[in-house]
């Protein structure tokens, strides 16, 4: 098994507040990785760490065993990490297929708008090619032409994680995929995380949806107070007694366990 991601000693203050204390773990390349644990634990923190968009206090991030800590998002970008965000971060007055088409502004030459324009050259052809197809995947196609706008909420998801997808990642962060969504929508977006993870794409998310985790996941780490405090596959992580008193609370572990064994 190859590591993809490395999580190295990381901490991370802000003004006193210690967001982020001393976690190590590492990312399986081709798992499927959760990062649970209670509100204000640090799962965004770690998030905006790993994906360049906070520097850390101490420690370091690795990509392939590359040293990225001081990399901006870009950069890191580049190497194969793609994001999403917990509060949807679209350009609600471009089509669905502009959106997407944003996620590929590395690696075109040429400006957005081009791509848009009838009689393109091959390049652009290419990009609008490839959006469609991640479009197909994401079951969008036939909205291409909308304005993400007037999307439905999952569906707004949906194109998230296309345009995320547009930059070629080998890894993807998914902050929160299924918050907001209603069950069925929930049921189609893990669906869909599966067929990524089949296609060799390692993804690392947060959620709090636990059956959501506990089905997806191959691997959990598990935050309080910023501190790794239970690392494991979910069946283990699910009946682990630190993990049940600091959040998930011997309800829902029960219920899980249910859930598991039916
Ligand atoms: N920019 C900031 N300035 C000051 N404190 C911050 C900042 N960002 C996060 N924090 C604090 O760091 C801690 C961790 O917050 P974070 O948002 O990472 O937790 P979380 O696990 O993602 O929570 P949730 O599940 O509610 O999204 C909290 O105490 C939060 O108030």
């Amino acid at each position: 098994m190859t590591t993809l991601l490395t999580v190295d000693s990381l901490s991370k203050s802000f003004r006193g507040v210690h967001a982020i204390r001393d976690a190590s773990f590492d990312v399986t390349a081709g798992k499927v990785h959760g990062i649970i644990g209670p509100n204000g634990a640090g799962k965004t923190t770690l998030f905006n760490l790993i994906s360049g968009l906070l520097e850390p206090s101490s420690g370091k991030v690795s990509l392939n065993g590359k040293d990225i800590s001081a990399l901006p998002s870009y950069a890191r970008t580049r190497l194969g990490m793609a994001r999403t965000f917990q509060n949807i971060r679209l350009f609600s007055e471009m089509t669905v297929i502009e959106n997407v088409l944003t996620g590929m502004h590395i690696q075109l030459s040429t400006p957005v708008w081009r791509t848009l324009i009838p009689f393109a050259g091959a390049e652009e052809r290419q990009a609008k090619a490839k959006a469609m197809d991640l479009l197909e995947l994401v079951g969008l196609a036939d909205k291409a032409l909308t304005r993400s706008a007037s999307l439905a909420y999952g569906e707004q998801r949906r194109l998230e994680i296309a345009r995320a997808l547009a930059s070629d990642p080998k890894i993807l962060l998914l902050d929160e995929p299924a918050a907001g969504m209603n069950p069925l929508e929930t049921q189609d977006l893990a669906v869909l995380l599966k067929k990524l993870n089949e296609r060799g794409i390692t993804l690392l998310l947060v959620e709090h949806d636990m059956r959501f985790v506990m089905d997806l996941c191959d691997q959990i780490t598990v935050l309080n107070f910023g501190k790794v405090i239970a690392e494991g596959e979910p069946a283990a992580i699910r009946s682990n007694s630190a993990v049940i008193e600091a959040y998930l609370g011997p309800k829902v572990a029960e219920r899980l366990l249910k859930e598991a064994s039916a």
